[in-house]
Order: structure tokens, then sequence, then C-alpha cells
């Protein structure tokens, strides 16, 4: 017997967001959408990037702004809507990680899923997740036990375990080396285009940018910087 998975609603959906937010000195006033793939937020320290991925997120309410996933609104300031955190299911992965230092790898990422699945069927699933990011070694083992790298990758396979309906990266590999990223940027290339849905990264590396990005929206000071919600043109060359 086969079972098909339906389809959510917002399937093939772009993110679309608008927000102004006021935080002490600083004032972003931003818009852009963000369609299935992966849409890098590119500008320098203190532009508001982190900013806007926790809006998103619905970990900070802006003054004013709209959040929505095709016709899904999960923020309208003017309409008083603010969907909570844990009702947008967003995958969030940051560069410092939160993973539970009690707990297994496949513990880990089973914490991130629908808890109406039986135990089995989300071990299994966690297994698979752990394998899809080349971590099924660290199955058993705690978090002090992991590299760096593979402690991203148990992040991110914990991030994935929700079947999120947008994922937000904030800086996730800036600590590690050139090839790791190299490497983990393939693998979150992989996730977009299987998961199909938009993708936010934000990071510093132009190599990230060249490996990533379907679009990149630049942001300085709070603000797009004009005309840079086109597809992704390398402008840099080959060096990083
Ligand atoms: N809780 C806060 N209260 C006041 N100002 C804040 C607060 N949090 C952030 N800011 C300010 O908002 C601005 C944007 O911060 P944000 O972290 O979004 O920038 P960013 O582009 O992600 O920077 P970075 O690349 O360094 O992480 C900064 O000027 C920061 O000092």
């Amino acid at each position: 017997m086969t079972h098909s998975v339906p389809e959510p609603a917002s399937a093939g959906a772009s993110l679309t967001v608008s927000l102004a937010i006021q935080r002490g000195a600083f004032h972003l006033d931003v818009a852009f959408e963000a369609p299935p793939g992966i849409t890098i937020l590119f500008g320098p320290s203190g532009s508001g990037k982190s900013t806007v991925l926790a809006a998103i997120a619905g970990l900070l309410r802006p003054d004013r702004g709209r959040v929505a996933l095709g016709t899904d609104v999960w923020l309208d300031s003017t309409q008083r809507i603010d969907r909570p955190v844990h009702l947008r299911r967003v995958a969030f992965v940051f560069q410092s990680l939160a993973l539970f230092p009690h707990m297994s790898a496949v513990g880990n990422v089973v914490y991130g899923m629908d808890r109406t699945l039986a135990r089995e069927v989300q071990r299994t699933k966690a297994r698979e997740l752990l394998a899809r990011f080349h971590v099924a070694h660290l199955e058993n083992r705690r978090p002090s036990t992991y590299s760096g790298g593979e402690a991203q990758r148990v992040a991110l396979a914990r991030a994935f375990a929700m079947a999120p309906r947008v994922v937000l990266l904030d800086e996730p590999f800036s600590a590690m080396d050139r090839d790791l990223r190299e490497s983990l940027c393939a693998d979150v290339r992989a996730s977009a285009s299987e998961l199909g849905v938009p993708f936010i990264h934000v990071t510093h590396h132009r190599q990230e940018v060249r490996l990533l990005a379907d679009r990149v929206i630049y942001i300085d000071n709070g603000r797009r910087v004009a005309g840079s919600d086109e597809p992704y043109v390398d402008m840099w060359g080959s060096g990083s």
C-alpha cells in the first residue's frame, strides 16, 4: 500500500515580507519577496539581517509590517494578525547551536518532529535525516562528542525534521573552514531543491553566496540597496 503525503497548501508559495522596526537608534524598513529556493541576505554587520529573520520567525514583533507565505498571512499589523512562532513552522538554524546536550543525535532530531507520529517512525525518520546530512555515525552520541561541523549537521537535520514551510539560516557556517562550508552548502542546496520552500540565508561569506544564491538581497543600514532583487549574478569573480 502506498501512502501519499498531502501537499501543504503553501507548496510552491513565495514568502512576502514587509517590515518596519525601530530598535533603539536603529531603524529598519525593508520589503522583499523570497520564492522557493535560496535567497541570500547580504550586508554589513549591524545592517539588520538577523532582525529580519527574527521578525519572519515571529521572535520579534515589528512596529509595522506584513509577512505571508502565499495567501497564508502570518503577520499583518493593520489587521492585528500575529501568528505565534510554533504555528509558523519555520526552521531556524543559527551559528551558535542549541542542541540539547543530554540527548543523542537521534533524540535531538526527534525533538523537532510531529508528536503524533509513532516513536519508531520518528526514530527511523531521524536516522534518515542524520544519514542525509552525513552524520549517521553520531546516532547514539551526545553533542559534547561532536566536532563543530558534525554539530552543525545535526542541527540542520533537526531543523528539517519538522517539514518546515520556510527555512531561515543565520550565518550557520561562519565558524567553519572553507572546505567544510563548501560541503555544508552542498547539503543545504540539495535540501532546498528537495523541499521546494523559501530558504533565507544570512551570510558574510562571498563563497557561500556563490555556492548557494538563487537571488541576493543587499541590506545596508536597515534599508534594501536599490536593484538588489535580481537573480544572482557573481560580481566578485572567483576570489572569496
Ligand atoms: N535589542 C536591541 N536593542 C537595540 N538595538 C538592537 C537590539 N538588537 C539589535 N539592535 C541593533 O539593531 C541593528 C541591527 O542588528 P542585527 O543583529 O539585525 O544586524 P545584522 O545585520 O544581523 O548584523 P551582524 O551581521 O553583525 O550579525 C544593530 O545596530 C543592533 O545594534
